[in-house]
């Protein structure tokens, strides 16, 4: 029995190296919140519930992450066996509904203690196991700017960190999208994989002539251009244009991996930790999209290392892994919050090996950067 000692959940703000352009939001800047679980043992677990542009991705945000654990989940904690990770989580859930951020920060800080007390790593405990030690990364490039972001698919690629780009479109109209992306494909041809992401701000008729266009241009993949509860426009979407579409915001879990797949609603599933409600349900929807033959791709939530780690531990147990991953949280942030920074080289991310997550936190830079020191807010701004 591994009985729950103390719980410490915490926000940190840490700046971007420059403004993140989405559809909804500019960030700049990440809030994480970072949960801190030990148990009788002096076994230690750490997991992050991270969110982008405050409200204004999904329907949590960083507060309401915090408030979750400390108010409703810290409480079931303290009667659960901390090392029975799916019984703890399914305990959880019968007292919890939705709230998949808060439960994936507590299930990753779960499975790093079970991890640490086998002596395995976090992806040898999901999905059947580890098959690959490293993923392939893309990087965003959303600076606003056609050429910086040139600029920056430039040095990517020279240093041989990304050679897959995501765009962030969806802000203006159309056809200055279009050109947007196009002249980055122009630049890059050849040489990188190019892929947009929407963020459900299209109509069906705005993405079937977008779609339309940016396959003209290149373009390998469109990332949910419509809104996240509209499969009946993605299903028409995916059965007539050529570019692939890919499932983000659609996919809140397995019951929803399910419906999408049966409405032939996606052709690539963008994987997320957070979304799907933690690993364990991940897990399963990328069951779900492989049995329905739809190709898998690592999202995230633009977390940080402990978050980015965790979903690297699932993405490693993935045997089929077509369009990669975009695992970069970590280096869109001015400063790296673990001990060890992950390691990024030959367009790839390492998945670490040590025992649990793998990672430590930096202590001081926590205690820098964690809201309830003196650090300053910078919120998200539209
Ligand atoms: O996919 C999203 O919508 C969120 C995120 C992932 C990469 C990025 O730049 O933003
Ligand atoms: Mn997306």
């Amino acid at each position: 029995m591994a009985a729950l000692d103390r719980i410490d959940t915490f926000i940190v703000d840490v700046p971007t190296i420059r403004p993140h352009v989405l559809a909804m939001a500019t960030m700049r800047a990440q809030s994480m919140v970072i949960v801190r679980l030990t148990d009788g043992d002096g076994v230690e677990g750490i997991g992050e519930g991270t969110t982008i542009g405050g409200l204004s991705y999904g329907e949590e945000s960083p507060e309401s992450i915090k408030s979750a654990i400390d108010t409703y989940i810290a409480p079931i904690l303290q009667v659960c066996d901390l090392s029975r990770v799916r019984a703890t989580m399914a305990r959880i859930g019968r007292s919890v509904r939705g709230n998949h951020f808060a439960k994936c920060a507590v299930e990753t800080a779960l499975l790093d203690m079970a991890g640490k007390r086998l002596g395995v790593p976090v992806s040898e405990l999901i999905g059947g196991g580890r098959v690959r030690s490293s993923l392939p990364v893309a990087w965003t490039l959303a600076s606003g700017n056609t050429a910086r972001d040139i600029e920056e698919g430039e040095a990517m690629l020279e240093q041989r960190r990304h050679r897959i780009f995501k765009l962030k479109i969806g802000k203006r109209e159309v056809a200055d999208d279009v050109a947007h992306v196009g002249a980055i494909c122009k630049a890059l041809a050849g040489r990188a994989s190019v892929r947009v992401d929407v963020n459900q701000n299209w109509s069906e008729a705005q993405a079937v002539r977008g779609m339309a266009m940016l396959h003209d241009v290149g373009v390998e993949l469109v990332e949910q251009p419509v809104a996240r509860d509209a499969l009946d426009a993605m299903a028409r979407l995916s059965g007539t244009q050529a570019v692939p579409l890919m499932a983000d915001e659609a996919l809140n879990g397995p019951r929803s991996a399910f419906r999408i797949a049966s409405a032939a609603a996606g052709g690539v599933f963008a994987v997320k930790i957070a979304q799907s409600g933690g690993l364990h349900p991940a897990s399963e929807v990328a069951a779900i999209a492989t049995a329905a033959g739809i190709g898998l791709y690592g999202g995230t939530m633009l977390e940080g290392g402990v978050g980015t780690v965790a979903s690297a531990h699932l993405f490693a147990s993935f045997p089929e892994l077509a369009w990669g991953t975009e695992l970069f949280g970590p280096l869109l942030l001015t400063e790296e919050i673990l001990a060890t920074p992950l390691r990024y080289a030959d367009f790839e991310l390492a998945v670490p090996d040590a025992p649990g997550l793998g990672v430590t936190l930096d202590e001081e830079k926590i205690a820098r950067f964690r809201r309830d020191s003196a650090a300053p807010v910078i919120h998200a701004v539209a």
